[in-house]
């Protein structure tokens, strides 16, 4: 893992997160995407080599509504870069890390990502996020 792909923000009304995170950072979000597998809208913002991610919920069963109702909005998860997913997964794994989903699957912005348990991580939800082009 050699630097954050990108930080996960959870929120309740993306067009005026859109606005408020246009406003600190001083341009424009570059993309919006859906996911329906996670049952997300994302919104991102580049930030160096970094990317902001800001995500509403788009169905009540989403993973962002049940975060939104249990702690509020804020943020939601980190996500590390990394070359080779199916290592990173193997290395993790014998490390102890409780793996969410062993095969990676599709995330936004076309990545192949892996989620590991907040309680792996002193209760912050992981993600690993590679190129879906370098697979
Ligand atoms: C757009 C695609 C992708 C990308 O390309 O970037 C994304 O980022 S998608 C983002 C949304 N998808 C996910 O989050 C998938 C992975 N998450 C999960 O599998 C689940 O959300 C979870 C982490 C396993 C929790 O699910 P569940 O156990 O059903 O939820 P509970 O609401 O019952 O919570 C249990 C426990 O965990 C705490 N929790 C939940 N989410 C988080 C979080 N993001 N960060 C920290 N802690 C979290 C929750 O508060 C509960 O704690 P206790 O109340 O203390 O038990
Ligand atoms: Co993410």
């Amino acid at each position: 893992m050699n630097r954050i792909e990108h930080i996960g923000i959870a929120v309740r009304d993306i067009e005026e997160a859109n606005k408020v995170y246009a406003g600190l950072l001083g341009y424009e979000h570059y993309k919006t995407e859906e996911v329906p597998s996670e049952g997300v809208l994302t919104s991102f913002f580049r930030c160096g080599e970094s990317k902001i991610e800001l995500l509403k919920a788009t169905n009540a069963e989403s993973p962002i509504a049940r975060f939104i109702e249990k702690k509020g909005e804020g943020i939601h998860h980190v996500a590390f870069y990394v070359d080779d997913i199916y290592k990173e997964v193997k290395r993790l794994k014998n490390e102890g890390f409780q793996i969410l989903n062993e095969e990676p699957k599709k995330g936004a912005d076309n990545k192949l990502v892996v989620f590991l348990h907040p309680r792996s991580a002193h209760g912050v939800l992981i993600e690993l996020c590679q190129d879906i082009t370098k697979t």
